[in-house]
């Protein structure tokens, strides 16, 4: 009997920064093994908005693409609502849903794809689903955690469920309190994900996100010596955290930067964004993006627009639709009105912008993609961190790579005009400290290519995964 062909399975967490370092993966194993097979699963409203033009086929919304020769296929599972994840859900409850409706819809996927005769032979799973390496196992597939934040973040996950969780939880109200951690710098409680200091709280309303990181760090456990843990790094980006991950089978495969049409669930504004690019001299853009989660009071955005105007630099800005939303629509208009300097557009291609010669800084929250784009496209970065990882990324780009700055925010919170003017100026004036800013934002860039070039440390380490992937299919 002829063995089956390799056949990967991508699991993913419905939200924008999940599904575009997934998508990015499974094009990449793709490229590496020409003969595999690759179905990439999210949830049925993500889906939905990924192919809005697409009719479905009858046996479950499935969207083959003509990319690869027809060999990635896009084929989601239910989260157990009509609507996917809304910004006002309760977001304990619908992990609770999606978990449930999660794990037994990828099992019929698991089952419904071996009975077509197209058996998957790896799967691969990004965060906040914990639940798909079970599903595997008792179908006998082996599965690989796919970490799509540093692992640097990975290694506070593991240790904080590996003993260090009752120092870190007796301290978690003193964001100043010091905590070491094999392989990392001392850190400040403040430093770490808040998912594992707030969200202790069972009141908290990331409470499951709490839960699901411990079910995850169990997983692993679970999997013993046959846990693989795919990372969205390089080796030589995080070369200490790399050195103190032990026993665990860590392969750094990073970063995976986009290919394909299809790019995930927002929609771009018209490319007009890119006319105004073209007109503007090198290096003069400020480009500002808080990726697809973060939320902006009125308050803020007066703040962040007025520090751009006052900075004197052209700026294209990203105020997503549902952030205007929240805001009243006359003060949206009066957004533009505003303008002189700048343009606000609602969602753009992100990697075309920092690719532009124009833009000569990025002023971002520090979500892990956006980290990884800027550092790939050699833009120097003003971090203004939130929530979950993004006060370690910064740390990253600052201290680590010092390919940036990092903005302080108020008492209440609040990134006042002065400090956004300041910060720019810190990154795109004449001095020599923004000179040498600018300089190893090049040398990272240069760093990052060869890693990720045929050859490079990642690029070895993805064929060895997929080569195991197709021993596993023999
Ligand atoms: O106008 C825009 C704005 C953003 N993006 C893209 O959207 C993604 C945003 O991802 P990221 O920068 O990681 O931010 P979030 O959407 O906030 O990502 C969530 O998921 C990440 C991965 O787990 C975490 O690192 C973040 O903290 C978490 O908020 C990136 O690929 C951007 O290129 C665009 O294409 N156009």
């Amino acid at each position: 009997m002829s063995s089956p062909r390799p056949h990967f399975l991508v699991l993913t967490f419905p939200f924008q920064g999940h599904i575009a370092p997934a998508l990015r993966l499974a094009r990449r194993l793709l490229a590496e093994a020409p003969d595999a097979l690759v179905t990439f699963s999210t949830t049925e409203d993500a889906h939905r908005r990924m192919f809005p033009a697409k009719p479905c086929d009858g046996d479950g919304a499935k969207v083959a693409t003509d990319e690869h020769d027809g060999r990635l296929e896009f084929l989601p599972f239910s989260d157990g609502t009509e609507t996917g994840i809304l910004p006002n859900m309760a977001f304990n409850a619908y992990l609770a849903s999606f978990h449930a409706e999660g794990a037994r819809t990828v099992a019929e996927i698991l089952d419904a794809l071996a009975a077509r005769g197209r058996p998957v032979t790896r799967v691969v799973y990004t965060l906040l689903l914990p639940w798909a390496a079970d599903v595997a196992r008792d179908r006998g597939v082996p599965s690989a955690l796919y970490w799509i934040q540093p692992v640097a973040v990975f290694i506070i996950y593991f240790h904080y469920f590996h003993g260090h969780g009752t120092i870190v939880a007796e301290h978690r109200h003193d964001p100043s309190f010091v905590v070491e951690f094999p392989g990392l710098e001392p850190l400040t409680i403040g430093d770490l994900p808040n998912f594992l200091t707030d969200a202790v709280d069972p009141s908290n309303i990331f409470h499951n996100v709490f839960n699901t990181s411990r079910d995850l760090m169990e997983t692993l456990d679970k999997e013993g010596p046959k846990a693989t843990v795919l990372v969205n790094t390089c080796q030589e980006l995080e070369r200490h955290a790399l050195a103190a991950v032990g026993a665990i089978d860590v392969l750094p495969v990073g970063p995976v930067l986009p290919s394909g049409n299809v790019s995930g669930i927002f929609k771009q504004d018209d490319a007009e964004y890119m006319e105004w690019l073209d007109a503007k001299p090198e290096n003069s853009v400020v480009y500002v993006a808080f990726g697809s989660l973060a939320t902006m009071a009125r308050e803020q955005v007066d703040e962040l627009l007025l520090g751009l105007e006052e900075s004197g630099r052209p700026y294209l800005c990203v105020i997503r639709k549902d952030i205007k939303v929240a805001l009243a629509d006359a003060e949206a208009e009066m957004l533009h009105e505003r303008l002189k300097n700048g343009m606000v557009v609602e969602w753009c291609d992100q990697v075309q912008v920092l690719s532009h010669v124009a833009v000569g800084c990025f002023l971002t929250h520090c979500g892990w993609n956006s980290v990884l784009e800027s550092v790939a496209c050699g833009v120097p970065m003003v971090c203004v961190p939130g929530m979950s990882d993004q006060r370690m990324n910064a740390q990253l780009v600052v201290r680590d790579w010092r390919v940036g700055v990092r903005a302080q925010v108020d008492k209440g919170g609040v990134l006042r005009a002065a400090e956004v003017r300041r910060c720019i100026d810190e990154v795109m004036d004449n001095s020599e400290a923004a000179a040498e800013v600018r300089q190893m934002a090049g040398k990272w860039k240069q760093i990052v290519e060869e890693a990720t070039g045929k050859g490079g440390s990642s690029d070895r380490n993805l064929m060895a995964f997929v080569d195991d992937g197709a021993r596993s299919a023999v």
